[in-house]
């Protein structure tokens, strides 16, 4: 990592804005721009500190794009998500991302000549191979092409026994998507058996419920995944994948799906994972497969009693953790995201406070550092995790903890101790992800008022705030069709849409503090969440370095 290197950390002075402010930088998670109808969960939800700001348009306000390329994504078609967002937040440029390198290491064929592949494949000879992922072509965690090329790949290899352990979705694309999903997986086994590869399903479960937790929220998610992909327990079995989705369905959703193993016709598991065996978890994304990487790696491990340890080759499809080098083996090298711009300010005397809660809180800390755990000089920042409710959808607690991020922001601010103070406030996201559109404005409220509370902190230390989001989600909640009308499935219901979206979202600078005569640029107009890293260095007194994506402020004399 760069830090290490011959970096010279050391900022030019920015020529008009001086230093020593106290800046709130404020992501909301989920907040995007929308026309405003009934299913635009914030037009609809009362958010007056958020209509005020966009009075300021557009010096003080203005969109930026959260999507698709302008985040490192393959395609326009790519919905905005947090770790693309805020590692573009963070960074101040544009990395190719994890979905973008695993796209380009199958096409060309390299991920099959590197060393991850090649240690996986020493166990084709007598093991299974497991693959672990999301099933869906949502691309935020994970695509269903590439598994499906991976597939393919490792068959024509010398895989010989493969069994997939698939994690349902519905979060990144419709509810109810699964069934053909896996359908589809299905048919593609299928076809591996039908060259002589014994290739199955072999267990599943909701992404929510199963596996895919993240920053140690609730370790008991990852636990029923373990039961489950590496015991061959679980308390639903069936002999079919389709067959388990269909029925787990009457009485839960893609997202929360129970978990189920397929059994043999003597009711034995068919592909819990035993000595010997090489396991790949498929997802690009790391935060919900760095906990799953942990169990499957680290020998010394407390957080639920695996019962069995199997000895395995195993390796991610991209390296999750690169500080705790996690896991050490992996199919696809990562973005080597480096010289974030906390890592620069820390170096220039800006003293950083982070928060959110735990859902969100690896966001404002991890993947804004470029996917870096833990603080660059602890002297200088401090990172404050405020606990998520656990074992909740988040519908039923739609503040969440907006009010106690906005406390501790506001305490922060208050100290004099902190010259930066970054929050993630997650109720559009996650509530949005509910599907529940009343609980969805509710949470848009929520988030509002947290916000309100940092920028009256700002406003009585005479200080400076940017406010902005990660990528939409609550600003639509309905899929539509071209012309924005909202769909209705077969049996005449809405279409409700649980996942982020493409639309842009707002970016709002203004208090006491900021020197007069500073507006928003009308020369950027393809502006996007990288853009976002200069400005507020420039607000902090500097200049960013030259390789960063342009400041979207400029100061004019009045
Ligand atoms: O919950 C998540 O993992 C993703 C959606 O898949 O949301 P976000 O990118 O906002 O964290
Ligand atoms: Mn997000
Ligand atoms: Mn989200």
């Amino acid at each position: 990592m760069a830090s290490s290197g011959q970096v010279s950390w050391k900022l030019e002075d920015h020529p008009k804005l001086p230093k020593g402010k106290t800046i709130a930088v404020v992501v909301l998670d989920g907040w995007g721009e929308y026309k405003p109808d009934q299913y635009n969960c914030i037009h609809v939800a009362q958010t007056p500190t958020m209509d005020s700001l966009k009075q300021g348009a557009p010096e003080k306000w203005r969109l930026i794009k959260a999507h698709g390329t302008a985040v490192g994504l393959p395609t326009e078609d790519d919905m905005g998500n947090s770790e693309v967002g805020h590692n573009a937040l963070g960074a101040g440029r544009i990395f190719a991302q994890g979905a973008k390198l695993v796209d380009l290491a199958l096409a060309s064929g390299k991920i099959y000549e590197g060393e991850g592949f090649k240690y996986i494949s020493e166990s084709f000879g007598n093991g299974t191979l497991h693959l672990i992922g999301l099933l869906s072509d949502g691309g935020v965690h994970s695509r269903l092409d590439q598994l499906q090329l991976l597939l393919k790949g490792a068959g024509e290899r010398g895989a010989k026994r493969i069994r997939v352990h698939i994690l349902t979705d519905g979060r990144d694309v419709l509810d109810g998507s699964s069934v053909g999903f896996v359908e589809t997986l299905e048919n593609d086994l299928a076809q591996l058996r039908g060259k002589g590869v014994d290739a199955r399903i072999a267990s599943g479960g909701g992404r929510m419920y199963v596996t895919m937790d993240r920053y140690e929220n609730d370790w008991n998610v990852v636990k029923r995944g373990w039961d489950a992909q590496v015991l061959g327990e679980a308390p639903h079995k069936f002999t079919s994948a389709v067959e388990a989705v269909k029925k787990l369905r009457e009485n839960a959703n893609d997202q929360y799906l129970p978990p189920f193993v397929i059994v043999d016709e003597n009711n034995k598991a068919v592909g819990p994972i035993v000595d010997g065996d090489a396991v790949v978890t498929v997802n690009f994304r790391a935060d919900r497969m760095v906990m799953l990487a942990k169990a499957l790696e680290y020998q010394d491990f407390d957080k639920f009693d695996r019962v069995r340890f199997p000895k395995i080759r195993y390796a991610g499809m991209l390296q999750y953790d690169g500080e705790l080098k996690l896991p050490s083996r992996y199919l696809v090298s990562p973005p080597e995201i480096d010289r974030t711009s906390g890592e620069y300010l820390v170096h220039n005397g800006v003293r950083t406070f982070a928060c959110s809660e735990t859902v969100k809180f690896g966001h404002v800390t991890f993947f804004w550092n470029g996917n870096r755990s833990g603080c660059f000089k602890p002297e200088m920042e401090e990172y404050v995790e405020i606990p998520s409710d656990v074992g909740i959808t988040f519908n039923v607690q739609p503040k969440m903890k907006a009010l106690e991020i906005g406390e501790k922001a506001r305490d922060a601010i208050l100290s004099g101790k902190f010259d930066q103070v970054r929050v993630n406030i997650p109720n559009g996201d996650m509530v949005g992800h509910t599907g529940d559109i009343e609980a969805t404005v509710v949470a848009c409220k929520a988030a509002d008022d947290s916000v309100k509370m940092i920028l009256d902190a700002i406003e009585k230390v005479g200080g400076i705030y940017v406010v902005t989001a990660d990528h939409g989600n609550a600003e639509d909640m309905v899929k539509r069709n071209k012309s924005g009308e909202p769909l209705k499935d077969k049996d005449g219901n809405l279409q409700i849409l649980t996942s982020h979206t493409c639309q842009p979202v707002p970016i709002a600078i203004g208090g006491p503090g900021l020197t007069p005569g500073v507006r928003f640029r009308n020369n950027v107009p393809n502006g996007g969440l990288a853009n976002v890293a200069a400005t507020v260095m420039n607000l902090h007194g500097y200049v960013a370095p030259s390789d960063y994506e342009p400041t979207l402020i400029e100061v004019v004399s009045n």
